[in-house]
């Protein structure tokens, strides 16, 4: 994707659901999905009940520290995702103008993650590249700090729900990332997808995919971008020198 700018990002907003997010269809090429795909390390897994996961650099220490190392170039300059980032202005108001983590999540169709807030270890911005697969990210507004009833049965729709197409990018941001919580339903289909059931609608890259209302999930990969708070300098001897 070309000419992405700060103007980008402003017409990306999803306007219908609070502050602040934007989906921009399209954020990577057919190539550049299936170069990361391939390049995922097989050993770096780690198999929870209904997703597995891996962290890069590596995975946070107990008290929410990242040990300072880079991010492999798969994951931010080949392809350039970050170089295309900082076109966005995305990170420019976070403590390190720039992500220094991401997670790598993988679903199989029926699989997802529970209704939860990303917390106070990151700043709050989210990048969420998508790969593989479609999905529909669910939003619930907290109720006493807690999910909602709803919110806590996955089977039960949230508030709003973000259709996130293959080479996506979906930006959470500011009141968005603190006041609601998000999760994706463990189901094989997303179903009664239309203008008024998916706040982006009217930002899809290929809204005709979607025209009898039903998307049937595939394998999904999403790459988590976020700027860690608190890091250590304590690897950097070792780090230093690497290339
Ligand atoms: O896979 C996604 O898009 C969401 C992942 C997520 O919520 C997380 O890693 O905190
Ligand atoms: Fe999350």
């Amino acid at each position: 994707m070309s000419h992405l700018s700060k103007e980008t990002l402003e017409s990306a907003k999803i306007t219908v659901l609070p502050d602040h997010f934007y989906y921009i269809p399209n954020f990577i090429s057919p190539e550049e999905e299936a170069s990361i795909l391939q390049k995922i390390p097989p050993n770096r897994w780690t198999q929870l009940t209904h997703r597995r996961l891996q962290p890069h650099p590596s995975p946070l220490t107990p008290t929410n520290v990242l040990l300072a190392a880079p991010l492999p170039p798969w994951l931010s300059t080949h392809p350039p995702l970050l170089p295309r980032f900082h076109h966005l202005a995305l990170f420019d108001s976070t403590p390190h103008a720039s992500p220094n983590h991401v997670l790598v999540n993988e679903y199989r169709p029926g699989e997802g993650i529970m209704p939860h807030e990303d917390g106070a270890a990151y700043a709050p911005v989210v990048a969420t590249v998508s790969l593989g697969g479609a999905t529909c990210l669910d939003i619930y507004e907290k109720v006493d700090g807690e999910g909602t009833e709803t919110a806590k049965d996955g089977r039960v729709r949230g508030k709003y729900r973000i259709l996130q197409e293959p080479r996506s990018l979906l930006i959470t941001m500011g009141r968005a990332y603190v006041d609601l919580l998000h999760g994706i339903a463990p189901v094989e289909v997303d179903e009664n997808l239309n203008a008024d059931t998916v706040a982006n609608w009217g930002l899809l890259g290929a809204p005709g995919d979607y025209e009898d209302g039903r998307s049937a999930r595939e394998t999904r990969v999403s790459l988590t971008y976020r700027d860690v708070l608190k890091v250590s300098q304590v690897m950097k001897g070792l780090f230093g020198r690497q290339k």
